[in-house]
């Protein structure tokens, strides 16, 4: 595990930061002007457009409101502008042109960090997938046939992904209850959270093209916390036989900062032992996944906010890469800018369900909040907050948060559902 970096940022040097010299992670921000890429640094953000215009970083999109360009320029230029940044944030290194570049990050407004090309969300958290199985359909065939061969998926949607703190109307839609003769359309009161880790490919892959795992890793530019937020009684009554439609259309939610593969490198470990050989595209190649500790608050409206979940990244199936490997596996092209949902985690026991549905067995159960409040699912007003860092010897690599607050159903104009 390599120490501590320390930056002539002071912030940046507190063992709790979750943005210390090792970690880096790039989003985009504006404070009152156009957004722009920056990396997070302590309590600041670090302006990566000004740097570019100064001369100090070469040419990489950064002065776009998105980082698909840097994004798309592969492993060497990660590399070089990691190295540099490194340097130039270094204890001892401080120069006027750099300090001069940095925002206090409470004051500056970060935006959606990518143009997001494409959504896939995935299901490779095996206890998530053996749970909603048992709700949805058989507990006795809980996990289906083909999940321990390959990483299931689906095409979400990628128009309706939303950075941290963008607040959205519940979600309306067609409802059918098991004891109702006819669907009715009204608003979700069944709207859930799904904790997930997205995963972000920098570099592209051609159409008909074949991508080993290694290749896949290599093409993956970072990782952002993920909510997949989810209508369960819109899922339960649309999606046989085709999957999740509207069900997981409205909102998705994904963390302002990007932590590079990079940052996360010390904390690589292995997928779990396989019940079944897995095919050539997809075998595991070494250790692919993190050990990343992933937390879930809720709050009631002027409520506290109270930990709901505690589990971790490392309690998956198949990685990011493996997931990468198989999406491409027929010659679909995957370019910069996709973003695949690994699926919800949830850890082995209750405390570590990654969704409500889970939580709450169905809705059957309820969730007591630290100020005596009670739930099953989500309330108008309530705040859900993802938090997720990797932790290292006396320092850690943060997230940020990845928080929603759910607003009123939008009714009709003429006031019906
Ligand atoms: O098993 C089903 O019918 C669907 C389950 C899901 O909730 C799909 C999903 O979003 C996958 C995941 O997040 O793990
Ligand atoms: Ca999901
Ligand atoms: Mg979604």
């Amino acid at each position: 595990m390599p120490d501590l970096i320390r930056s002539w940022v002071e912030t940046a040097n507190a063992p709790q930061s979750p943005f210390p010299l090792n970690n880096l992670p790039y989003g985009v921000f504006s404070a009152g002007d156009s957004p722009r890429c920056a990396v997070a640094i302590g309590n600041s953000v670090l302006d990566l457009g000004a740097l570019q215009s100064a001369g100090v970083l070469p040419e990489h999109g950064f002065a776009s409101p998105a980082l698909n360009t840097f994004m798309g320029k592969g492993k060497k230029v990660w590399t070089d502008v990691r190295q540099k940044l490194t340097e130039l944030l270094r204890e001892g290194n401080k120069t006027q042109a750099v300090a001069d570049a940095l925002h206090d990050m409470s004051s500056v407004t970060t935006h959606l960090p990518f143009t997001v090309t494409e959504y896939t969300d995935f299901y490779a958290g095996r206890q998530h997938a053996f749970n909603v199985g048992s709700l949805f359909r058989d507990p006795k065939n809980a996990l289906p046939p083909n999940w321990l061969h390959m990483p299931i998926g689906y095409n979400g949607r990628a128009s309706t992904v939303v950075v941290s703190g963008t607040d959205f109307h519940r979600p309306m839609g067609q409802l059918k209850g098991p004891q109702d003769d006819t669907p009715r359309f009204g608003p979700s009161k069944r709207l859930d959270i799904e904790l997930e880790m997205g995963a972000v490919v920098g570099t592209p892959s051609e159409m008909g093209q074949r991508i080993s795992v290694d290749q896949a890793d290599d093409m993956i530019f970072g990782y952002v916390l993920l909510n997949d937020w989810s209508a369960r009684d819109i899922q339960a009554w649309e999606y046989q036989p085709l999957g999740p439609f509207q069900a997981k259309a409205f909102a998705t939610t994904i963390g302002a900062w990007v932590v590079t593969k990079a940052a996360l490198d010390p904390f690589r470990c292995d997928t779990p032992p396989r019940e079944h050989d897995l095919l050539r595209h997809i075998k595991d190649t070494g250790p692919m996944l993190y050990d990343i500790d992933l937390s879930v608050t809720m709050a009631a409206p002027d409520g506290e906010a109270t930990e709901i979940c505690r589990t971790n990244y490392n309690t998956l199936y198949y990685s990011a890469a493996q997931q990468l490997a198989h999406h491409a596996s027929s010659g679909c092209a995957m370019r910069t800018g996709d973003l695949l949902g690994s699926g919800t985690i949830s850890g082995p026991e209750k405390g570590m369900f990654g969704s409500l549905l889970e939580m709450t067995w169905g809705g059957r159960d309820v969730i007591t909040l630290d100020d005596g409040q009670t739930r099953t699912f989500i309330e108008d007003g309530d705040t859900l907050t993802l938090n997720g860092h990797a932790q290292g010897d006396g320092y850690r690599i943060g997230f940020g948060p990845c928080t929603g607050t759910i607003l009123p159903a939008r009714r009709a104009k003429d006031g019906r559902s």
